[in-house]
């Protein structure tokens, strides 16, 4: 499976944005309902026929397309191709908690409270609908730009095999999150999704992971069976975490099944009594906002890539690593996925486009061109146009590459004549620039440097 091939006739697989133990997750375009979609292939299941797997596969999502809860991810569809099943899933931008983590650190805490309610709340969807998440982990939280909470990935561990301790060990790569009765080989419960749940808002409440990578996964292992998670001190988060909110998650962290806290609705009333401005809205522009602005430069020729359906050669994008780095600096971790703007047509993303966010939302904007996704890329940048015409100047470098990939996108969708009104507000603010000799197009920096990633043939 590879990206740009087209899964079942109809999803485009446009860019890998990770790779679990379960399988891969592409981001992907629908062509049937011209939306964009996340799909995960699944690894292929040694030891399982194909029909083993089709039976599996329908069965498990039957069972997930009853979970119908805004904390909880939406199925839309799935199949098996090429003896490996895939699911589709609706898209969610933002970042999952791994990396909101890696970037926030301690910071996070303070929303500890607002974070925890949806993701109960989530479970308890779960839950009712007769599923079990079984994989809860903070590669499977996301928190998208509109501050949505959800829960990824329920069911997969079981559609992709059995939870038993030698695959979960071989193909999860951690056991870390997985429930000390889950590790002794018994069937997982609801208590033990919530053990998942506890570990994470553990490590969000004292932004340290709870045992020690370097111990080994055997290690890890042993000690959630025989000694558990050392209870967080209430009294040093006094202040900072509610109280309650803090023994919730311990007894979440417990050994015994038994001892975890199932949500009920006191829980729940609890919970919101401690989280009133349920907003996490912001959280996503923080983490954006502490990225450095990197400079952009204007193109040197601004005439070839604007011919309507013209030669110019489509710009290769960037691997995600490559283009990953360039949107955050500094803040974040080389192994954390792909960041990615989301949907751009919602006006809350595009609305809060900063000054101080514009030049990395820019790199995100040329990176749907490069990918080809100009109808997308066309709302972004005419956005970023507008506020950094504003709020930075009209001849500011971030709002006239901006108007120049605007022009692009215009002009590669047939609008040449409104591509090239634009393009001559770019050019007053410009020196006028010489042709290459060749006559191909002078590649912007993120081109150029795209390019030459590519060469390298790493995937994209
Ligand atoms: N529906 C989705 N929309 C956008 N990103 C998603 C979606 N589902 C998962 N992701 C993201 O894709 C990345 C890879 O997810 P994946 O589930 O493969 O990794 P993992 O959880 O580490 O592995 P696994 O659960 O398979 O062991 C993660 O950052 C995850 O948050």
């Amino acid at each position: 499976m590879v990206r740009g091939e087209v899964l079942a006739d109809r999803y485009h697989l446009r860019r890998a944005v990770g790779q679990g133990g379960t399988g891969v997750v592409y981001e992907a375009w629908d062509r049937a309902l011209e939306r964009r979609v996340a799909v995960k292939v699944l690894h292929e299941r040694v030891g399982m026929s194909a029909a083993e797997a089709a039976g599996r596969l329908l069965r498990e999502v039957r069972a997930l397309g009853r979970v119908n809860h805004p904390a909880v991810v939406s199925l839309y569809d799935a199949g098996i191709t090429d003896e490996r099943p895939y699911l589709v899933m609706e898209w969610l931008d933002g970042f999952d908690l791994a990396q909101l983590r890696a970037a926030l650190g301690g910071r996070l805490r303070d929303l500890a409270a607002a974070l925890t309610l949806p993701l109960v709340e989530g479970l308890r969807a779960i839950h009712q609908a007769g599923v079990l998440h079984r994989d809860i982990k903070p590669s499977n939280i996301r928190v998208t730009h509109a501050g949505r909470v959800v829960l990824c990935d329920l069911g997969l561990a079981r559609i992709s095999g059995d939870t038993s301790l030698t695959r979960t060990g071989q193909l999860t790569g951690t056991p870390r999150y997985l429930a000390p009765e889950m590790i002794r080989g018994e069937p997982p419960t609801p208590a033990s999704d919530y053990y998942g749940l506890g570990l994470c808002l553990r490590e969000v409440l004292t932004d340290r992971q709870v045992f020690a990578e370097h111990e080994g996964v055997a290690v890890m292992m042993w000690k959630a069976v025989n000694e558990g998670v050392e209870p967080i001190d209430a009294a040093s988060l006094a202040g900072i975490v509610p109280g309650k909110l803090v023994d919730l998650v311990n007894g979440w962290c417990a050994r015994d099944p038994a001892q975890r806290p199932i949500a009920t609705d006191a829980i729940l009333e609890g919970l919101t009594a401690e989280a009133p401005d349920r907003s996490l809205g912001g959280l996503i522009a923080m983490v954006e906002d502490d990225a450095e602005p990197l400079a952009l430069e204007i193109p040197g020729n601004l005439d070839d890539p604007l011919v309507p359906g013209g030669s110019s050669p489509d710009p290769q994008p960037a691997p995600p690593d490559a283009r990953r780095d360039r949107t955050l600096t500094g803040s974040f971790p080389a192994s954390s996925s792909m960041l990615s703007l989301g949907d751009v047509t919602q006006a809350l993303v595009l609305h809060r486009i900063t000054p101080r966010n514009a030049v990395s939302r820019l790199r995100e904007a040329v990176g749907m061109v490069q990918r080809g996704e100009h109808r997308e890329a066309l709302d972004l940048l005419a956005t970023i146009g507008t506020v950094g015409a504003e709020r930075l100047g009209p001849g500011d470098p971030t709002t006239l590459t901006a108007r120049f990939w605007q022009a692009v996108c215009l002009a590669r969708l047939g609008s040449g004549e409104e591509a090239l009104a634009l393009l001559a507000t770019v050019n007053a603010h410009t020196e006028p620039a010489t042709p290459p000799d060749d006559g191909e197009p002078t590649p912007a920096p993120e081109s150029a440097s795209a390019s030459e990633e590519n060469e390298k043939g790493e995937p994209v």
